[in-house]
Order: C-alpha cells, then structure tokens, then sequence
C-alpha cells in the first residue's frame, strides 16, 4: 500500500539560505506521524513544502499517489490538506461563528464539518459564539485554527507546533481534541518541540536536525533512545 503522503528527498530554501537538505518521510492513512527537533531544524518549513507555501527546490511531494509538488496552496488545500500554522490566524475582530462562517465560505472542499460538527468536538466554541477572536484565551484561539482547517473537510491535516504557549492544562485538553480527531480516522502530520505531547499523540517519529531526519522510529523506541533524545531533542 503506498502511503498517504511521501516526501522524497525534498530539499527547500528561503531565498539564498538553505534549510531543508533531503527530507523523505511518509504518513499513512489513519496515522499521526510527528516531527520532532529543536527551534529552527525545518519542521515548520517541511509543513510548508508540502501545503505549496514554500515549494521545494529539489525532491518530490506524492499525496495520494499524486505529484503534488510545486502545486499552489489553494489547489493543495483542495486536494485534501489543511494546514494549521503555527501563529494561529485568526480574525481578532470578528466573533467566533464569524470566523467559522468566513471559514465555510472559503471551504476547499465538500464534507462531513459543519458549523454543529465542530460545535460537538468543541463546545467552548459554542458557549463562546458571539466573543470576538481578540479576546479568547490562547487555548480558544487554538481550537477556533484548528475548527477553521477542519471547515476545509481535509484528508491530512498539517498542525504546526500546537501546543506552543499553552499552559500545561490547556495543552491536555487541546491533546484529547486532536486524539478524538485522530480517532475519527483523521491523519495527521504534527510538528511539536514538546515530546510529551507528541509521544502521547504519534504512532511515529521523525526527529530532525538542521533540515534532515536523525532519527525514524516508533514513539515507544524514541522514548528508549537516550542518545537521540539527550543529543537532538535535549529533553
Ligand atoms: N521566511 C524565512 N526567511 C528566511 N529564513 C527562514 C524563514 N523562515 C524560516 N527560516 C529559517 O529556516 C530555518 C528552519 O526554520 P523552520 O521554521 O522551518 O524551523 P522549525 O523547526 O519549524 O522551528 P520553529 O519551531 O522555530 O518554527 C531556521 O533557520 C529559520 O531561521
């Protein structure tokens, strides 16, 4: 069986200054693969290789057995990924069924999420329908990025470093959301530099270093190399 997502020995710069330096990695259906590495290794950059946002400059991108390399984000976005970023955009000014509205509108595709289906998998979001995106707590406006890829009806959903300036609570409530939304079927390629919570998460890992892969292996054999996680991750 081929898998969901491939990349294949993606290299990837800004500019003049290269960051990424042969990444190949696959995700397969119904899985949550993570990258995993310090501050600045490229996880954030091999996200964006993959949605369109900064297209390789060498190496192949499959999704679904397609050549999607090169493609631009919106034809990425309807061929079923959806990216959450990492800086969470959200519009500060309107509510948060606004901001769920302007994300149905803009829908890649056709699907199972509506309005109700994201209420059911967060009902903060519900109780806080009319608040303006500019006055949710850190955790809320997580939920509300997350809610507004999912609005897309993705296949593979792409979430950059989620549980970034989220404290520690919070963060254990966002891990049981995507672990449901891992339980629906969805895949997930996640990026994260807390290894608690992409243990928790990950069937697999990939731990980068400046723009390639150190280490592939099962969440359970990370968690039994000392050497990869004093020396890559530092933990
Ligand atoms: N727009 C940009 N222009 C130039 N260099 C960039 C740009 N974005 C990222 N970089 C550089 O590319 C390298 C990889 O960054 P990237 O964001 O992919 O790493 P990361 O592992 O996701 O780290 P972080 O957790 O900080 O997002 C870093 O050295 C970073 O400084």
């Amino acid at each position: 069986m081929s898998a969901l997502l491939e990349l294949q020995d993606v290299h990837a710069a800004y500019g003049l200054s290269r960051v990424l330096f042969g990444i190949s990695i696959e995700v397969n259906e119904g899985e949550c693969v993570c990258l995993l590495g310090r501050n600045g290794v490229g996880k954030t950059t091999t996200m964006r290789s993959v949605m369109g946002l900064t297209p390789p400059s060498a190496g192949r991108i499959r999704f679904k057995s397609r050549d999607i390399t090169g493609w631009p984000p919106h034809r990425v976005a309807r061929a079923g990924v959806g990216f959450v970023p990492e800086d969470r955009r959200i519009f500060a000014e309107l509510s948060v069924w606004e901001n769920l509205d302007v994300a149905r509108r803009a829908a890649a595709r056709p699907g199972r999420w509506t309005i109700e289906a994201i209420v059911d998998l967060f009902p903060v979001l519900g109780k806080l329908h009319d608040r303006q995106g500019g006055f949710l707590s850190g955790g809320e406006q997580q939920m509300l990025t997350i809610a507004r890829t999912l609005m897309g009806n993705p296949e593979l959903l792409l979430l950059d470093e989620p549980s970034e300036g989220l404290a520690p609570l919070v963060v254990e409530a966002l891990l049981a959301k995507v672990g449901e939304l891992k339980a629906q079927g969805l895949t997930i390629l996640l990026a994260e530099q807390g290894i608690e919570f992409s243990l928790a998460l990950a069937d697999r890992v990939y731990v980068l270093e400046k723009g390639a892969v150190r280490f592939a292996g099962s969440s359970a054999a990370l968690r039994s190399d000392r050497s990869v996680l004093d020396q890559l991750l530092m933990v």
